[in-house]
């Protein structure tokens, strides 16, 4: 069960910086361990009270693959992220970097690499962005190197705000940034907490035209050395910036493959023809 975001898009014609040599500098950034990863899931299962929501999901996305989750509302994408990050009980495998994953307690996913954003963007408002990304950064330090005081802002974290165009905001609250700021900063996060698997929940919802190509462009970036699942309505996103698409119906997977590949899928085009009132997007979004 979700919700969406009501937040107004921001002025369309603001300006979007991302830096495009920093970008490589921290998705290039300590990975060794994570090169040749990728997700494996086989046989998902959840259920709610008897009421099954993703009902023997497979899913293989690779390192360099940004795989687009779509489907009618209920068909079940954001239970697979909960699933994956240990979220919502379930059965079935999940591997990432050969670690199985079901079964472990979600800080433990974290640490195996896997990081996740939300559909509302889920960032401490009272703190500063450089603090919001210290913390993420602080998670996979030990304690008494968390507690430590640091003379300056390490590396990765300062690389990280180039990253995601916050620089000149690193010392204002989060609470008065705007909502596509807020996700880059939560993708900043991810970033920093060393995520080699992002799951990333509508992260162009109520962004302007120009905030969802700069994510589009952030997102393909990190995609090249990261593995990128990517849930999203935005049709017009996913064409521009999706390179394999995964569709999903009342729990399971009804058509994969590319962009064509799905729009031109009978099945598809059927479940979009055919959903029922309040899904949203039109009947066209899949032609
Ligand atoms: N905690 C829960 N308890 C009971 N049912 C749930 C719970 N979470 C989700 N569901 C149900 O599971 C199904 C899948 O929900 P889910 O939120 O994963 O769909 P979705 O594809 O992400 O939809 P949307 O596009 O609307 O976000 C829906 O029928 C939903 O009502």
């Amino acid at each position: 069960m979700t919700t969406h975001p009501a937040t107004p898009a921001p002025d369309e014609g603001a300006q979007v910086q991302l830096d495009p040599q920093a970008l490589e500098a921290v998705i290039a950034a300590p990975g060794e361990r994570f090169r040749h990863d990728y997700l494996e899931v086989r046989g998902l299962r959840v259920e709610f009270d008897g009421f099954v929501a993703v009902d023997g999901v497979d899913l293989t996305v690779t390192q360099g693959d940004l795989r687009f989750l779509i489907g009618p509302n209920g068909a079940g994408k954001t239970t697979i992220v909960d699933a994956i990050t240990g979220l919502a009980r379930c059965s079935g495998s999940v591997q990432f970097g050969r670690v199985e994953l079901v079964g472990k307690p979600a800080h433990q996913i974290v640490r195996a690499g896997v990081g996740r954003t939300f559909q509302t963007a889920s960032v401490f408002d009272e703190l500063s962005v450089l603090q919001n990304l210290d913390i993420a950064a602080g998670s996979r330090r030990g304690l008494p190197t968390l507690l430590r005081r640091r003379r300056s802002v390490p590396e990765e974290v300062e690389q990280a705000l180039e990253t995601i165009g916050l620089t000149a905001l690193a010392d204002s609250p989060a609470g008065v940034l705007a909502h596509g700021q807020k996700q880059w900063l939560e993708i900043g996060m991810l970033l920093v907490q060393d995520a080699h698997l992002l799951l990333l929940d509508e992260p162009v919802a109520g962004m302007s035209h120009a905030e969802r190509e700069q994510t589009g462009l952030l997102l393909q970036r990190i995609g090249e050395q990261r593995t990128v699942v990517v849930v999203e309505h935005d049709m017009e996103f996913l064409r521009t910036f999706a390179s394999s698409v995964t569709v999903l119906h009342q729990g399971r997977v009804l058509s994969e493959g590319t962009v064509a590949q799905v729009q031109a899928d009978p099945k598809v085009v059927e479940v979009y023809l055919g959903r029922g009132a309040g899904a949203r997007g039109s009947a066209t979004e899949v032609e």
